[in-house]
């Protein structure tokens, strides 16, 4: 299968449990839970999304003809050295296209592989690490992984703390709870702690790569 790459770049992951670790970021074109583009958002299932995923035009983006291909790419910019060699898979929804050959390819390379996803598609069984993010008004079928990473508050149409409940019956390592990064980011955060002081199971995870001005 070929492979759409909006982008792939070097940094740190942001959030979640690993967050301060060297990763190689491959970002994944398309989302099932929105189109990305603009005119689209107020209608989407998702609506908060931070992310260009269109197209493959970012920086290390583009079609990539088969598995080998892509994972020598992302070799490229992790660099020398097998240290600590770690890919996340994102997006969009990488669940869309990850398949056999790319894992198989990536872990042939000395990577362990993590993956973001909305939890719509089951997770590839092969994958190190399983962060899933769910998405009010979406059905998540994947739910069970090491980390799940709630953002909140979801306002609206958002989820509700009955759904919070539901969830905590789900088989995750680690709960995590995102503030949501709107205009309204501060009160957001606010929200988040006070969440994790009432339900102590879950954990702030702060976008931090935002604060450091990572990308
Ligand atoms: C851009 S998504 C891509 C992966 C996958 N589609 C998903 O939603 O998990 C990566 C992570 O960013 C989170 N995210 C997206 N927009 C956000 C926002 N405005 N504030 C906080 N987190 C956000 C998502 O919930 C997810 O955990
Ligand atoms: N540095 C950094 N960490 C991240 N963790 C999850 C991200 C994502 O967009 O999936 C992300 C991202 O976009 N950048
Ligand atoms: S599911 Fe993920 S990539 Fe898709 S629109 Fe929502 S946050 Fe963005
Ligand atoms: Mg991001």
């Amino acid at each position: 299968m070929s492979y759409a790459v909006k982008e792939m770049f070097l940094t740190l992951q942001g959030e979640g449990v690993h967050a301060g670790r060297r990763a190689v970021f491959l970002r994944f074109a398309g989302c099932n839970l929105w189109t990305g583009r603009e005119q689209d958002r107020a209608s989407a299932v998702c609506r908060f999304c931070d992310t260009d995923f269109v197209g493959t035009d970012g920086d290390g983006g583009g079609r990539f003809a088969d598995a080998d291909g892509l994972a020598d790419a992302a070799l490229a910019l992790w660099g020398e050295g097998r240290d600590g060699r770690y890919i996340v898979l994102t997006g969009g929804e990488p669940m869309l296209q990850v398949d056999d050959a790319l894992v198989d390819a990536l872990h042939a390379r000395g990577f362990a592989i993590a993956i973001e996803s909305n939890g719509t598609l089951p997770a590839h069984p092969g994958l190190d690490w399983v962060c899933i993010s769910p998405k009010a008004g979406s059905e998540v079928v994947q739910r069970s992984g090491n980390e799940l990473k709630l953002v909140w508050p979801q306002p609206g149409q958002g989820h509700s703390l009955a759904d919070v409940e539901d969830m905590e019956g789900w088989a995750f390592d680690h709960w995590l709870v995102q503030p949501l990064d709107d205009p309204k980011a501060a009160d957001n955060a606010r929200a988040a702690v006070e969440l994790v002081m009432e339900r102590p199971r879950w954990r702030l995870s702060l976008q931090s790569h935002k604060y450091l001005g990572l990308r």
